[in-house]
């Protein structure tokens, strides 16, 4: 893996032809430097989205996808081509557990391969691959546009200026275009309603102060950094009127996996009347599950509760959990916001009727 100068804020592109390299900005280091890596091997792509240089639902897959093309690399037959890419699919599919767009991507590559004509060279593979990883990245991108239309007309009611609070990171940095959630809240935005954004901080990796931060400041919202602690208080006295978030992977019931402390907001929400919105492309449902139960949840290391950062805070030998992720049922979500539309209420028959066909293609 290389280091290389800035090039122009692109959180993931790929330079080149078949034979290429995927470059992502290492978002391990946000806000602070600003730096890309390149990535010219399966192992390198794994090892980025395993430490978080890229994460996010949606660009982990779309990484992932750039990834089995560089599995064709220097591959002299084609059966040794077509052992590579299952292999590097098998690899991939190890990186993180919880976000079915990785798996997503990774299935829709292994199929383009296995379709391949097996009589032809591995360079014609590689490029049918590659023209496969940036259709996904595109369609991603046309994705995120059409939900943050659809996320800000069901935003736009709550008037000018009006409170919404967000957790994690659903922006640019997660996904091939603007974002999910955080797309919804660019559009309102540009619109002119001039939404007050809250975002947490998301504790332990800190997504919502490094990442949500600096995008919502980069792009001149009017955006408050608030500790995972403050949004009861904010619900209570009326300054956030809506919560919206993103999805890692959405169960047919509609229960839905996201980022740790996605469920208390969801609680809190209810409690105090205040609409909770998830956006997701189509690409996030999981429509194999029946429910949130069957979603495998990542156990990440203790350290990064203890030493965030690389700062000690807890006595060493501390029993640790860090869990990355939580499950919110489908019955404290207001609506679902996808690229096809808004489903509300939340439920699998509304779900199957936008859905179905769409995941199933
Ligand atoms: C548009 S991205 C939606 C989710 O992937 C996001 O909310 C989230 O939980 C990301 O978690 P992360 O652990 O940072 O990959």
């Amino acid at each position: 893996m290389t280091d290389s100068p800035a090039p122009p804020a692109n959180p993931l592109s790929w330079t080149g032809g078949a034979d290429g390299f995927l470059t992502l900005l290492d978002q391990t280091l946000l806000p602070g430097e600003t730096r890309y890596i390149n990535c010219e091997t399966v192992e390198e792509v794994w090892q980025a989205i395993k430490r978080l240089a890229v994460r996010g639902a949606p660009a982990i897959g779309i990484a992932a996808a750039y990834g089995v093309v560089l599995a064709t690399r220097d591959q002299a037959s084609r059966t040794a081509c077509d052992a590579a890419i299952e292999a590097a699919c098998d690899h991939l599919a190890t990186s993180r557990p919880t976000a079915v767009n990785l798996f997503w991507a990774l299935e829709r590559m292994r199929r383009v391969a296995h379709e391949f004509d097996p009589e032809q060279l591995p360079i014609l593979l590689a490029k049918r691959l590659l023209a496969e990883a940036q259709a996904i990245h595109q369609a991603d991108r046309a994705q995120c546009a059409a939900i943050g239309r659809f996320g800000a007309e069901l935003l736009a009611p709550l008037g000018k200026g009006a409170g919404i609070l967000t957790h994690c990171n659903t922006g640019a940095l997660a996904t091939g275009g603007d974002g999910t959630a955080l797309a919804a809240i660019f559009t309102l935005h540009a619109q002119g309603l001039a939404p007050r954004v809250f975002a947490d901080e998301t504790r332990p990796l800190l997504q919502g102060a490094r990442l949500t931060a600096w995008e919502l400041m980069q792009r001149g919202l009017d955006a408050t950094l608030i500790t995972d602690s403050m949004p009861a208080p904010l619900m209570r006295d009326g300054v956030v009127k809506a919560v919206i978030v993103g999805a890692d992977r959405i169960a047919a019931n509609g229960d839905a996996a996201n980022k740790i402390g996605t469920y208390g907001l969801a609680v809190l929400a209810r409690h105090h009347g205040v609409p909770f919105y998830i956006a997701a492309p189509s690409t996030t449902f999981d429509l194999s599950i029946a429910s949130g139960a069957a979603i495998p949840i990542e156990q990440r290391a203790a350290e990064e509760v203890t030493e965030p950062m690389g700062v000690r805070f807890a006595p060493a030998g501390i029993k640790v959990d860090n869990p990355a992720f939580d499950v919110t049922p489908a019955e404290l979500i207001t609506a679902l916001v996808t690229e096809r539309g808004v489903i509300e209420p939340v439920s699998e028959e509304s779900i199957g009727a936008l859905l179905t066909e769409v995941v199933a293609a």
